[in-house]
């Protein structure tokens, strides 16, 4: 038998991937302390995780130091990593857009050279070349709604869910780029070499999807 260890993504998926690992009966009484640990056993000590940064949960399932992740498909595409996406968890739902001032329609669809803000420039870049759009891209950290309103940059492409920070902005969805959710990723020797505990756990992971969407 051997330990799965888990890269969880801090923040807003952090809640539902825990609780979601509890339907599986992975739990652990030690996370619930308000300490500073930052790797955890579970109580049936067959496996190990923790939580990290969002961006940084691909790197640790790509050089092996996590066997499983959980985190976004835009930080999976943005990060770029050597991993399996293997399951859609289908909760964090929100959509990758290209958005901006409604007059900026006519702009995006000419040829001229637009300003992009974004926290994911990558996605940004590749959206822009498979539209044969010359594009300049400036990269922000976050508050992207920004970028437009002070005439920082033409458009953004940024994660819309709610659509309430881009009404209170006064920006709209002009292009949709990509749905997004919560995925599971994979090691690729795990994949081999545990296969049979990776296996187990998707199929387990599988049917609460199911009993959770009848
Ligand atoms: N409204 C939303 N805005 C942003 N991300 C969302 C939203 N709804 C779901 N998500 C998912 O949650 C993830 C981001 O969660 P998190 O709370 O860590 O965001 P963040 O603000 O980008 O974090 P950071 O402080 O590291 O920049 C995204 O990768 C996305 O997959
Ligand atoms: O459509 P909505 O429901 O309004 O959600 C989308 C907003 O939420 C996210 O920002 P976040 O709160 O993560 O802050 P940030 O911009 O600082 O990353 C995202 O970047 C949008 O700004």
């Amino acid at each position: 038998m051997h330990t799965i260890t888990f890269a969880l993504a801090k923040g807003r998926l952090a809640k539902t991937t825990m609780e979601i690992l509890k339907e599986l009966g992975i739990t652990c009484k030690e996370m619930e302390d308000k300490s500073r640990k930052l790797l955890f056993t579970s109580d049936d000590a067959r496996y190990q995780f923790f939580l990290s940064k969002a961006q940084d949960v691909p790197t640790y399932v790509d050089y092996g130091a996590a066997d499983i992740g959980i985190v976004g498909k835009d930080t999976i595409v943005e990060e770029n990593r050597n991993v399996y996406e293997v399951l859609d968890l289908q909760f964090g739902c929100c959509k990758m857009t290209v958005a901006g001032e409604p007059h900026k329609k006519a702009l995006l669809e000419s040829g001229q050279t637009i300003r992009v803000a974004t926290k994911y420039p990558l996605i940004a870049k590749e959206y822009f070349e498979s539209q044969n759009r010359s594009v300049e891209i400036i990269k922000l950290n976050g508050s992207v709604e920004l970028g437009p309103i002070v005439g920082l940059s033409d458009v953004i492409v940024d994660i819309v869910e709610s659509g309430a920070t881009l009404k209170e902005n006064g920006l709209v969805v002009l292009q949709e780029i990509m749905p997004l959710s919560a995925r599971v990723i994979v090691n690729t020797a795990s994949m081999k070499v545990k296969h049979e505990e990776v296996d187990h756990l998707l199929k387990q992971l599988r049917k609460v999807l199911e009993q959770s969407n009848d």
